[in-house]
């Protein structure tokens, strides 16, 4: 490799002898989101003040973890959008658009996100939702290369729908990228491209070829001789792609020289369409360790096996050294969505010690010896044939909202939540929709009915908090509690502050040995991103990405207004003690209902519930009300006429917004008992927006 590009390599290494920089994505190979800064900190965080805000021109979700580099910020934003900015004033230095294709919003389950780049010898790295990884000049944005991660032959029918929305990590001078798509079929895979020019170097799957056959990678000796065993042959899987998705932690370890994957979940998630109901099917819902060179596989430790509720092992796999029976081990600390935590032995994957940092329903602990997990059989839903109301849920634990640790307390600061869900098989068999999810579920069921017990009861297991975990002992140390789920990543730092922004709009320092509050900040809008620190001219900053977006919101819709209700303005903002920006007044009420037309067709009504759940929930939220992101579609003019929502739903008329044309997928007659159905919900819940107007917080009575 070029001598200069190992350069870069031994900066991150070596990260604390610059701690001013934040050059990879959790900072540190280790990606403990630690900084050692301590000019902000405990006596003096209350004076925090905005430095700036930069507006981005995407409201949706924004994921991303900036990177800084010698006073040069590096953010990612929502639609793959890069910006460099002055880290010291939020003056755009350089922008890049890659011009994602509008249509392709609905080829990924979770919103059109980026959590963030990768820096590398003077270029800046990213992925694009279309599948691209694109390498541009830090200094001037100029576009050095630019190449597709997805392979043609990965393709899999009408299925295909590879999306890359994580943040690509290096590795002596190798570009490690990964994709999701599993909620759709997908059979996950991560390449590794050369960084200078771009060539693709190897390429790993995490599930079997569906015939068992070479694919030319360097997972062939291990799918063929340990993997494809561990599924049924004749399964659902061999058409779907079997899942594994690897769309957030790929992790270099220079202690271990390995590289760490987290895999994904199945798909279909319906385990008995899936496998038929046999076999382990690696590596879905596990962590497996590879050589950066070359890809060979090392060890794998599968968390979730017979993965059956999007239990995905993506979640951010943290290095640590750690005492443990008095002697220290390096090791990896994992919180992913089934809700234990695990310590493995960095270097050879064997299992340490396990235990559920959330409130668990479908296993009762975990295997001393094995770190297998004994399942509640009633939660095996795909085996049993009956509904399981599965906590976690779908959305985990935890999801990709970074963690941190403090080396100072010695804890895991773990943005935790509860969010339940109803899993419930497909009626008939396994049948796959284009352009929609494919998980082998009853769409119809996922839902919540508009029926008041029923939504009391869900309403009341919605949590969100920060568990402060001791690693070693296995058990909480405090908590902080949150208004609900789906908050922001959090970052410790030297001066034992926790910084994290909230679902509800605020941005919060807390006291990281004991969890009081410090300072809140009102951000105006849904935070879901982690903060980072920084300096700039010497001086520290802490900044952020707000943007409320990804999966809750769209999916859950009004109820993912439980965890506060903002109106979504995205962008980037930085404090430092001596700050004196001021963010614009808001005078934005957000979707203003518009009294609807007081007809529809009550016939019509339950299959366009069905069709909307399958073909529209994901997005614009759960029984037709949205989660503040994208349209609500009650209060939309389109809903109006059956001419201008078939000319938006089946011809296309928004797709350069991200609203993709479903007539492919479905008949005119099925887009207008959709549009039916919305009418129906209009009417039912039109007052109940209109007096939401009324109380402080804008959220109706659930
Ligand atoms: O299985 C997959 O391929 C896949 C991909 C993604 C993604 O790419 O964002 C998410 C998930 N799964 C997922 O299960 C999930 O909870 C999730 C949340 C988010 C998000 O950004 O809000 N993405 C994803
Ligand atoms: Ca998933």
């Amino acid at each position: 490799a070029d001598p200069a590009s190992s350069d870069t390599g031994e900066a991150i290494i070596h990260a604390d002898d610059h701690p001013g920089d934040w050059m990879t994505y959790g900072r540190t190979y280790s990606e403990q989101r630690y900084s050692p800064l301590d000019q902000i900190n405990r006596s003096n965080v209350g004076n925090l003040k905005l430095a700036w805000y930069y507006d981005l021109d995407t409201n949706r979700g924004q994921e991303g973890t900036p990177l800084v580099v010698d006073g040069v910020m590096y953010a990612t934003t929502n639609w793959s959008k890069m910006k460099a900015l002055d880290a010291a004033t939020g003056k755009l230095l350089w922008a890049y658009d890659p011009r994602v294709p509008g249509n392709i919003a609905d080829k990924g389950c979770c919103d059109t996100v980026n959590r963030g780049a990768a820096y590398w010898n003077g270029k800046v790295y990213f992925g694009t939702f279309d599948g691209r990884l694109i390498a541009l000049d830090a200094k001037t944005g100029k576009l050095v290369w630019s190449v597709n991660t997805i392979p043609t032959d990965a393709a899999l029918g009408h299925q295909r729908s590879y999306t890359v929305d994580g943040a690509p990590r290096i590795a002596k001078g190798r570009v490690i990228i990964g994709n999701g798509g599993a909620e759709f079929g997908a059979r996950g895979f991560v390449s590794a491209f050369d960084a200078e020019t771009g060539k693709l170097d190897w390429r790993f799957f995490t599930v079997p070829n569906p015939e068992n056959k070479p694919d030319n990678a360097a997972s062939d000796s291990v799918l063929m001789n340990k993997a494809y065993q561990t599924w049924s042959p004749t399964g659902a899987w061999t058409k779907q792609g079997g899942g594994g998705t690897v769309w957030d932690s790929i992790v270099y370890d220079p202690v271990t020289d390995l590289v760490y994957l987290g895999v994904g979940n199945g798909s279909p998630w319906n385990y008995k369409f899936r496998s038929e109901g046999k076999g382990d099917n690696f590596f879905l819902g596990s962590i497996v360790a590879i050589k950066p060179e070359t890809g060979e596989y090392v060890w794998h430790f599968q968390e979730t096996p017979m993965d059956q509720w999007d239990y995905t092992s993506v979640q951010q796999i943290m290095t640590l050294d750690l005492p443990i029976n008095g002697q220290m081990r390096h090791v990896i600390v994992h919180a992913p969505k089934n809700g234990f935590f695990y310590v493995l032995d960095a270097k050879t994957g064997e299992f340490l010690s396990g235990k559920n940092y959330v409130y668990v329903n479908w296993a009762s602990g975990l295997d001393p010896k094995t770190g297998r997990p004994i399942y509640n059989p009633e939660a095996l839903w795909t085996l049993t044939g009956k509904d399981w109301y599965g906590i976690p849920g779908d959305l985990g634990g935890h999801n990709f909202a970074a963690m941190a640790f403090s080396p100072r307390t010695g804890l895991v600061y773990i943005p935790a939540q509860q969010v339940p869900f109803l899993y419930s098989n497909q009626v008939g068999g396994f049948k796959a929709h284009p352009d929609s999810w494919n998980l082998g579920l009853d769409m119809n069921k996922v839902g919540i009915l508009d029926k008041q017990d029923a939504k009391d009861a869900f309403i009341k297991d919605l949590k969100g908090w920060i568990v402060a975990w001791d690693p070693i002992k296995q058990q909480e140390a405090f908590r902080v509690d949150h208004k609900g789920p789906w908050n922001g990543g959090i970052v410790a730092t030297g001066g034992d502050l926790l910084f994290q922004g909230l679902a509800n709009g605020e941005f919060h320092a807390y006291d990281a040995t004991n969890g009081n509050d410090l300072f809140s900040f009102a951000a105006q809008s849904g935070i879901i991103a982690p903060p980072v620190t920084y300096l700039a001219n010497g001086k520290q900053y802490v900044a952020v990405e707000v943007g409320w977006g990804g999966i809750y919101p769209f999916f859950l819709g009004g109820l993912a207004r439980t965890s506060g209700w903002t109106v979504n303005h995205s962008r980037v903002i930085a404090f430092s003690l001596d700050g004196n920006a001021k963010l614009p007044p808001q005078n934005d009420k957000g979707y203003l209902p518009v009294k609807p037309p007081a007809e529809f067709d009550e016939k019509r009504t339950d299959n366009g519930y069905f069709q909307f759940q399958t073909y529209c929930a994901a997005c614009h939220g759960d029984n037709g009300e949205a989660g503040g992101v994208l349209p609500d579609l009650r209060w939309s003019g389109a809903i109006r006429h059956q001419d201008a929502f078939y000319n938006v739903v089946g011809r296309g008329a928004l797709t350069a917004y991200g609203m993709d044309r479903f007539d492919s997928s479905m008949s005119p007659k099925e887009i207008e008992d959709i549009r039916q159905f919305l009418l129906k919900r209009a009417n039912e819940t039109y007052q109940r927006e209109v007096d939401a107007r009324k109380n402080a917080e804008g959220i109706p009575a659930q």
